[in-house]
């Protein structure tokens, strides 16, 4: 049997076809370039925007991110980060779609306190309901918490995206049964978002399953930020080369590399 060559193996979201799966943020970067360098590093093809921190053309006066990354060429994906209210996230989903035309694909993210970043899986479920009966397609920022990633894909959400660990924190997957879990029950495409930290934790998710990763700080964090992004692109297509490839099974005990059928003597 032939293997689909890993461009044959794309990542779906709401009905388009991505060939990264390799999701970045755009915060964080010293400045507009190495935004885009290390962009390009990544071969990112959706880029999140926190939409109330990064002009995309509010301000017509200040340096336009979409000057660096233009939508002819990267998928937007508006985000409400700094939101703790499902009002506020709603609200905040309407004015990006204004800001880009009819624009209905949003990452939402409700947060529950300052100091862990946690979502607010009450408020989040709250806000995903009325944005999908709002015609949005919804990716949706949540826990490692099985059932209430199911219920958010039962809402409608488009992807699910729970924590690997706290926004920023970079200490990679810290629950690894609870992503398995989630993503052996899911429709939709699982994709860890936050906490990762190198290149090591993105393989692991994608070895387990996950369909993406979506990560901020490790890459514009790390002292080269334009070198980390290769290493993430190279450690999301390792680790799902992997996951398809299939591991071998872990054993107690050895078993030799050479057949010992057959020896002489
Ligand atoms: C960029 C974004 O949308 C966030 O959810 C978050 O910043 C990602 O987390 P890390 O910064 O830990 O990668």
């Amino acid at each position: 049997m032939t293997s689909p060559a890993p461009h044959d193996d794309a990542l779906l979201i709401a009905g388009k076809a991505y060939r990264s799966r390799l999701l970045t943020g755009t915060g964080k970067f010293t400045d507009l370039d190495q935004t885009r360098a290390a962009t390009e590093a990544a071969a990112a093809e959706i880029v999140t925007v926190a939409i109330r921190r990064t002009n995309i053309g509010q301000n017509p006066d200040e340096p336009n991110l979409l000057d660096v990354l233009p939508l002819d060429r990267y998928t937007l994906l508006p985000n409400t980060a700094g939101c703790y209210s499902a009002e506020e996230a709603v609200r905040t989903c309407r004015l990006a779609r204004e800001l880009l035309d009819g624009h209905n694909l949003t990452k939402l993210e409700v947060l529950g306190d300052r100091k862990t970043l946690f979502p607010d899986v009450v408020q989040t479920l709250k806000a995903a309901e009325q944005l999908v009966a709002d015609g949005f397609d919804v990716m949706v920022y949540t826990s490692d918490d099985p059932i209430l990633a199911k219920r958010l894909e039962e809402i409608g959400c488009v992807a699910v995206m729970p924590l690997a660990a706290p926004i920023g924190s970079g200490l990679g997957i810290q629950n690894r049964y609870n992503l398995l879990e989630i993503v052996e029950n899911a429709k939709v495409p699982i994709i860890v978002d936050a906490g990762v930290g190198t290149a090591s934790d993105a393989a692991i998710a994608m070895e387990l399953g996950c369909d993406g990763v979506l990560m901020n700080t490790a890459i514009a964090g790390a002292k080269d930020p334009v070198r980390m992004a290769r290493a993430m692109k190279l450690a999301v297509q390792a680790g799902r080369d992997a996951f398809l490839a299939g591991r071998i099974p872990r054993k107690r005990y050895a078993s030799a590399s050479s057949p010992i059928d057959g020896l002489i003597g």
